[in-house]
Formats: structure tokens, sequence, C-alpha cells
């Protein structure tokens, strides 16, 4: 392995990286250029990068002169930042350096959002089919973050997705036409048997997400599509998935018993998404404090009170269960 070229800013923000402690530097690995290698074990819910943007995309005025509205924004940034924009890996050689690091290196500030930003360290964390960290543009903060989600050893890689979801073969279609690379992640990589034991997992999570997302089923068989959203869990558990796509399946699972009325069991469920969104996006995650007033008045929710068959109060949450009784009670199993 090659020796440390980079370490983290250490940038002093509320819940930021341990003062004066390496937590990961970036060096070379085989098949993938650089990458964001951990330098000490690091637990789930650690702050692990937090930057500004080097440069966004709103400084392109038109398709025509993307080249020169980059060159121009370039040229008026500090000299060290120039320097980190133009290390940055470019996957798509020759005409329009510029742009094309930009398109190499590029993540949306916000879901959907058509402004993209490049990063001069989280740039360089690689992509990974069942990533252990998660980055999230904090629109209040205007940073992008990224924070551990599964436990990193020192040593192991530090990794993003940029694209979630599916079977290996979607996967890597998607990757190859979007991003302009083969994946060699640990599940790509995985041994014949076990990918396909992957695969199947994740096709059947494929069809589990659509019958969640189904309004019509959410409306009339809300237990089929709860018992839906536990399998669903089950699965994302044995896969090691704990990126954004477990704290959509919250809101989900929110979403399904705050529609019949059952506000006792939507608020531990807009918990447990508030919990998991400090995880992934630290306590001023936009995400988190929308969601807050829920865990406490659900029926303020857009999705509140379509029927009232599973009608209970925020009061009714019990309070003396073990964990297995309790989870039998949120999941309607309570014979
Ligand atoms: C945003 S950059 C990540 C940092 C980059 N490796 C570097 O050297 O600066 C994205 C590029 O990294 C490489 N890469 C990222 N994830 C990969 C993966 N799972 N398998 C193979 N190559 C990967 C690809 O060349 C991709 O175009």
């Amino acid at each position: 392995m090659a020796p440390s070229r980079t370490s983290p800013p250490n940038d002093g923000s509320a819940d930021g990286p341990t003062p004066g402690k390496s937590l990961w530097t970036i060096e070379s690995i085989p098949g993938k250029g650089k990458g964001v290698m951990a330098a000490i074990d690091i637990k789930p819910g650690k702050l692990l990068i937090s930057e500004a943007p080097l440069l966004t995309t709103e400084c392109i005025t038109s398709m025509e002169s993307t080249e020169k509205d980059i060159a121009l924004a370039l040229r008026a940034l500090p000299k060290d930042s120039q320097r980190a924009f133009l290390s940055l890996h470019n996957n798509y050689p020759g005409k329009n350096p510029l742009s094309n690091i930009i398109r190499s290196n590029g993540y949306p500030l916000g879901p959907g959002s058509e402004v993209g930003g490049v990063f001069a360290y989280i740039s360089r964390v690689n992509h990974s089919c069942r990533p252990n960290a998660v980055h999230a543009w904090n629109p209040l903060l205007t940073v992008e973050t990224v924070y551990a989600v599964r436990p990193i050893k020192a040593g192991e890689e530090i990794t993003l997705s940029y694209h979630a979801g599916g079977p290996s073969t979607t996967r890597k279609e998607i990757l190859k036409e979007g991003f302009g690379f083969d994946c060699t992640c640990e599940i790509c990589s995985l041994p014949q048997a076990e990918l396909k034991a992957s695969d199947s997992r994740l096709i059947r999570a494929q069809t589990l997400d659509s019958t969640i997302g189904d309004p019509e089923s959410v409306r009339y068989s809300p237990g089929k599509v709860l018992k839906n959203c536990k399998t669903l869990m089950g699965i994302y558990e044995e896969e090691g998935i704990k990126d954004d796509r477990l704290t959509r399946l919250y809101f989900d699972a929110f979403q399904v018993v705050n529609m019949h009325g059952d506000q006792a069991r939507a608020s531990v469920w807009a918990r447990r998404y508030c919990e998991e969104k400090k995880r992934s996006a630290g306590r001023n995650s936009i995400d988190l404090l929308e969601m807050m007033p829920f865990v406490k008045n659900p029926s303020k929710h857009d999705s509140f009170g379509s029927t009232n068959d599973w009608k209970t109060g925020v009061k009714d949450v019990p309070k003396d269960l073990d964990k297995e009784a309790f989870e039998e009670w949120l999941w309607k199993e309570q014979v």
C-alpha cells in the first residue's frame, strides 16, 4: 500500500472529527486510482468529512460555454483550491478536461438538485455497493458531510454509494453507463455462489420495495405492506445495508401506520428515522430536523389518518415490554 499522502482537516465543526487525530488518509488503491482509508477504528455515527465544494456547476451559464465558464470560476479560486480541483481524477480524458473532472467527481447538492459540487476530499471516496459511509448535502451549513454508518477498521477503505440498489448486473450496467467504470467493490467481487445469493436477496428487495411504495396497497392492505417492510428490513440486515435505503424504509413504515391513524407506532418509526439520520447525516441534518416534530405529533404529518382502522395515541406506546415483545407489538404481530 502506498504511503499516506493527505490527512483530513480538523475543521472544528460541532460534531467534527476528533481533534488532533487523523481519521483517514488518501492512498493509492489497486484498480481504483486513489481512495480514502481509515487510519483508526471508526464507529458508526462518526463524522468523517465535512466540506464545502471547491466549485459548483452554478458557474455554468450555457451548454456551449461550459468549459469556459468553469475555467473562469476556477481562476477566481485560491491557488491551493485550483490545484486540488485540477488534481482530481478524470475518467474521460481528451476534450473538455474541466467539464470531465466535474463529470467524474461531482455530487448533486441534495437529492434531485440540478446543482453539482466537486470536493477536495469527498471526491476521493470510491464507490461500494455496500458502503460503510453515507454522504449528504447540508443546506443549513452549506457543506457536504460524510458519516460512518458501519464499523470501519483501521486500514479499511471508506466507501460511499454513487448509486444504490439492484442485483449486480443492473448495478454494473448503471455504474458503467452513468459513471464510466467497472465496479470492483467487495460485493461485486464476491465468489460466484455468494454473489448469486446476494443478488437473489436484492431482487426480492426490489419487489418488496415496489409493493411498499404502492399507495393502493398501503391503503387497502396495510398489514401486508407492514409485513413486507419487516422482510425488507431483514434483507438489509443480512446484506449489511445501512445507507439511505434504511432511513427510507423507516419513513415508509412510519407512513403506513400513520395513514391508518396509529400514532403510537408512527411515533416509534419517526424516532427510529431521526436516530438513524443523526447517525448518517448529523444532528443538523435537514431531514432529521423536518421529521423531529412528528415523533411527538405524527398527526401533523400529511400522511396521517386516511382511515382510523389502527387508531392509537402517542401515549399508547407500551413501556413495560421486553425488546422482543416490543418488536412484536411494533410489527403488529401479537396474537
Ligand atoms: C469520484 S472518483 C473517486 C476517487 C478516484 N478513485 C481518484 O483516484 O481520485 C470516481 C472514480 O474512482 C474509480 N472508482 C470508484 N469506485 C470504484 C469501484 N467500486 N470500482 C472501481 N473503480 C472505482 C473510478 O475510476 C471512478 O470513475
